[in-house]
């Protein structure tokens, strides 16, 4: 039985204050089980992200983090140290890492395996362009970059991992994958972890769609038999949606 997740993507909004906010407008509403709530949010957040979820049932991600534990590399963010500090998960091969900061396909497996190893869930991102979806290449292209991206991960490691499915068209366009899009998707997904890995490790692994889901939309697409949650940008940053989203199956 996989635990479904909502997993917000703050992408570079909030400071340290409008975290607080956010922090204090879900306090005691989140579920206690039966849900996993992550919040991802931008580096500088953190401390005041990992404190306020302390003691609480919200998971914390970060956006980022480099496949190095520490060094000459300005500007980038240490695994070691978002382990250090708390942190449950890192979002890495967003869409946009990888349109507007060069992240390749190597980069994100050698990032899964620095989070792993720092004692972190990776929570792996993939999806199509539009041009690739109406060619007929959006299966391929986004199984190529499963493979790609979990080289040499274990079973073990990757059955605790997250992918997250996110069609770049549907990304804070409003339009959202139709829920049998999605599905359909994420069904090739699974397909594809259980020719790489086996049956066990694909039925265990949890698969999220991402694109324009929000409290209208959440409860078709997670009535879906492979969609395990979603990963939200713009309905994650409002308390009231977030709680909304969290709270889908009340
Ligand atoms: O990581 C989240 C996705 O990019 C989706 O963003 P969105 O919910 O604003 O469409």
């Amino acid at each position: 039985m996989r635990t479904p997740i909502i997993a917000g993507n703050w992408k570079m909004n909030k400071n340290p204050k409008e975290t607080q906010e956010f922090l204090d407008g879900i306090k005691g509403k989140l579920p206690e089980s039966g849900v996993e709530a992550i919040i991802g949010a931008p580096a500088i957040d953190l401390t005041t992200l990992v404190a306020g979820a302390e003691g609480t049932p919200l998971k914390t991600a970060a956006e980022n983090s480099y496949f190095e534990d520490a060094g000459a590399f300005t500007g980038e963010t240490s695994p070691k140290a978002l382990d250090e500090m708390g942190l449950d998960y890192v979002i890495i091969g967003h869409s946009e890492r990888r349109q507007y900061f060069g992240e390749t396909d190597e980069d994100i497996n050698k990032k899964a395996h620095a989070i792993l190893k720092n004692n972190m869930l990776p929570i792996i991102c993939c999806g199509e362009t539009l041009e690739q979806r109406e060619a007929g290449k959006a299966e391929s292209w986004v199984t190529g970059q499963i493979e790609n991206a979990v080289k040499g991960i274990s079973a073990a490691d990757l059955a605790k991992s997250v992918i997250a499915y996110e069609p770049i068209w549907a990304i804070g366009t409003g339009k959202t994958a139709t829920s049998d899009q999605a599905q359909e998707m994420v069904h090739v997904i699974r397909e594809k972890i259980a020719s790489l890995y086996d049956a066990d490790t694909a039925d265990k692994v949890r698969i999220l769609y991402g694109g324009s889901v929000k409290p209208a939309n959440v409860k078709e697409l997670m009535a879906k038999e492979d969609i395990d949650g979603g990963l939200v940008g713009g309905a994650s940053m409002d308390p009231e949606s977030f709680l909304a989203l969290a709270n889908f199956n009340k």
